[in-house]
């Protein structure tokens, strides 16, 4: 079993307070983490904020081009562990370190662009002979919170842009999969990345987490979870910076010229993969009314292929949900759409963590699962009248981070994409498709619009300071 420490300005602190980690496909103890008390949340937002010499900007590639490559060489190592912490499989835990390493890859040519602007005085009448120039200067601390369902990669996506900015940074990671998040901070520290640059912490929310959040020597809290501990945040933050990456409840809208067989791929993709456990997760399949039943009849014989049962087993495409409660609520949501009329068309069957994939049919809009956002494997097939009906209905609930639409015509899914209230519209992919690089967050409920994705996530751990020079 893994005894992790905290670490503090890149020294190892343990604690007699630990956090266990349990495994959700075995209930094996995998490991624990030292929890820190509120002395040593202030030791080190201390030696963050003290004086040191800034890592040049090569220097911050370098590092970041290190642990792509350790990433890589223990690629296999990293995705066991996080199949043992949290019952994902090894397909999606393998394609998770690989998303890690892209993160890597892009920081570290992001690190060596210099993106400032100039401005030539003289365009205006009364311009003088000067030049005005822009240049970014990083924050002098940020703290990072971040959820269980994608344990390394949403880590990668705060602690790279942080050290491509150059801005020091304090992660507290899931207490339900914090054990690979530690692994990556150490292989921060082994690629040469200064202590005072970051730190790694665990405790209790009232002793280390809303502490941090509220200390007003943190610049900006970075928060990827849920929509309820979102808005906490932004309540209770302060005056400081604040990116909220929130839940979703993504449509994937399949229209009566769609490819029916690609339809039936993004769906399952869509709502399976990671265990349905991705804030993109597809979690309302809308289909028009006329090919509903093809498609159905075409998503359930795919479906049946999602291979269910010990995440570690190379043939499984379906591990656990993060835990038994977990899984018991998902199962209350079925019970709730089949009690109002649902069809159960596959699955709904629970065993400890795990449900199988779960597909229903004629599910009421105003259902749980019509509703909330269900963080499991699950299907809902809802029959839409046209695009209209599907557009209305995608912005009906309060999230609004991502979207899918399976079509031929191009000016359907141009209307989609101005029509969708949310951050992301695909056009022929599944909501949850994207690059590391690209612009990515969600508006509403899903987050106040701020982007991350490594590019965006550096502008806002950064501000820009103007200076002006005559010319
Ligand atoms: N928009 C995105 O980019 C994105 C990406 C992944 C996951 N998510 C969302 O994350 C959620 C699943 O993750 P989760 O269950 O770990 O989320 P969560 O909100 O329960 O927890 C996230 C993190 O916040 C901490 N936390 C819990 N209560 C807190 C509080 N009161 N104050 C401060 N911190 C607190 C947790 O310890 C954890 O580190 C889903 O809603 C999912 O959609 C969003």
């Amino acid at each position: 079993m893994l005894s992790l420490p905290s670490y503090i300005a890149g020294a190892a602190v343990v604690t007699d307070r630990w956090i266990d980690v349990f495994n959700p496909w075995n209930g094996e103890a995998v490991g624990r983490v030292a929890a820190i008390g509120n002395d040593q949340l202030h030791a080190a937002i201390e030696a963050h904020r003290a004086a040191h010499e800034p890592l040049t900007r090569y220097e911050r590639g370098r590092i970041l081009n290190e642990v792509r490559g350790l990433l890589e060489a223990r690629r296999e190592e990293l995705a066991r562990l996080i199949t043992s912490e949290s019952g994902l499989c090894l397909r999606e835990t393998r394609y998770e370190v690989g998303r890690a390493c892209d993160v890597f890859a892009f920081a570290a040519m992001e690190a060596l662009r210099d993106d400032g602007q100039t401005f030539s005085c003289d365009i205006s009448p009364t311009g003088k002979a000067r030049k005005i120039f822009t240049l970014r200067e990083p924050l002098s601390l940020v703290a990072a919170i971040t959820p269980f369902n994608h344990p390394l990669n949403q880590v990668a996506h705060k602690l790279a842009p942080a050290v491509a900015a150059g801005a020091p940074v304090i992660l507290k990671p899931s207490e339900k999969t914090p054990l690979s998040a530690v692994r990556l901070v150490e292989l921060l520290y082994e690629a040469g990345l200064p202590g005072w640059m970051l730190s790694c912490i665990h405790g209790d929310l009232d002793v280390v987490t809303r502490p941090m959040i509220r200390d007003e020597r943190v610049d900006l809290v970075t928060f990827t979870g849920s929509a309820r501990v979102g808005k906490e945040i932004a309540s209770t933050a302060g005056y400081k910076k604040t990116c909220l990456e929130l839940g979703g409840h993504s449509p994937l809208i399949v229209l009566d010229d769609a490819d029916l067989d690609l339809a039936a791929r993004l769906a399952c993709e869509g709502c399976f993969r990671n265990s349905g456990q991705r804030c993109t997760a597809v979690r309302r399949v809308m289909v028009q009314e006329g090919v509903v039943e093809e498609f159905t009849k075409r998503f359930l014989a795919l479906a049946k292929t999602y291979l269910c049962g010990d995440p570690t087993s190379e043939a499984v495409l379906v591990g656990t949900v993060i835990d038994e409660a977990a899984a018991v609520g998902l199962e209350q949501a079925v019970q709730d759409a089949v009690n109002r009329g649902a069809k159960l068309l596959l699955g709904g069957q629970r065993r400890g963590a795990q449900l199988q994939p779960t597909v229903l049919a004629d599910v009421p809009r105003d259902s749980t699962l019509g509703t909330c956002e269900c963080f499991g494997p699950i299907a809902p097939i809802f029959a839409v009248r046209d695009l209209d009906d599907a557009i209305e209905y995608s912005n009906a609930t309060p999230y609004g981070l991502s979207s899918g639409i399976v079509t031929r015509n191009l000016d359907l899914a141009i209307r989609a994409v101005k029509g969708i209230k949310a951050g992301t519209v695909n056009v022929n992919e599944i909501p949850g498709y994207r690059l590391e690089l690209s612009p990515f967050g969600g508006v509403k409920d899903s987050g106040l619009g701020i982007k991350e994705g490594v590019i965006e996530a550096m502008k806002f751990m950064t501000t820009v300071k103007t200076f002006s020079l005559p010319w």
